[in-house]
């Protein structure tokens, strides 16, 4: 199982959380990888964790002023970008965009989606991964891996149905090693998640219960 912690836009520190997840994921041979602010990136990949973009624009260098390039983020020690989100919803046409920068900067991708048929629409632009979190327990205190199992589920077989090597993950409200465990036995592939790890008052011992799962 791969652990993304994406930090959004959270008041924490990204140095100490990168420097946790790098612990973590020494200690216990877990993948674990730290998604900061873009500004941040080079600082989070400097802590020898593996970093990723939050996002990367569809357009390559030119006139494209406010751009976060595919090929910047990986310049600056980035190894893969989200693609989408609940919180940042993009046209398909921008999605397949983004996806063909992150392939021409050698980025791995995830495409986050809110549903199965969006994940199945996903599938098809063939990014590595995609991501199932429904909007509406994004942020709280109840894993989709328990509120929603079946959706979990259905993800995966949207996912298969289209391109069985696109790897399914899952997110919204998973913070324990128990979220995680029960997100695999789903079929889910890894797990995606913030507020868990991001708002925790002590984000090394998160990390440490989430890979108790493993
Ligand atoms: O949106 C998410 C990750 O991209 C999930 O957020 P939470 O882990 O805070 O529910």
């Amino acid at each position: 199982m791969f652990i993304l912690v994406n930090l959004k836009a959270y008041p924490c520190d990204p140095i100490e959380v990168a420097t946790a997840a790098r612990d973590v994921a020494e200690s216990s041979g877990a993948r674990i990888a730290v998604s900061p602010q873009a500004a941040d990136v080079a600082r989070v990949a400097d802590t020898g964790v593996e970093a990723w973009a939050q996002h990367v624009s569809p357009n390559a260098h030119g006139s494209h002023t406010g751009s976060t390039l595919a090929e910047a983020v990986a310049d600056n020690g980035a190894e893969g970008t989200l693609v989408n989100h609940s919180e940042n919803r993009l046209k398909l046409a921008d999605i397949d965009g983004s996806v063909r920068a992150a392939e021409r900067a050698d980025l791995e991708t995830i495409v986050c989606a809110n549903n199965p048929a969006q994940v199945g629409a996903a599938a098809a632009l063939g990014p590595d991964a995609v991501a199932v979190e429904p909007p509406e327990l994004i942020g709280g205190d109840v894993s989709v891996s328990t509120a929603d199992p079946g959706i979990v589920e259905d993800a995966v077989a949207a996912a298969d149905a289209v391109d069985p090597s696109v790897d399914v993950f899952c997110g919204a409200g998973v913070s324990t090693g128990e979220d995680l465990a029960a997100a695999g036995d789903l079929g889910a592939s890894g797990i995606l998640l913030a507020s868990g790890v991001a708002k925790a008052d002590d984000p090394r011992a998160a990390l440490e219960d989430l890979v108790s799962g493993l």
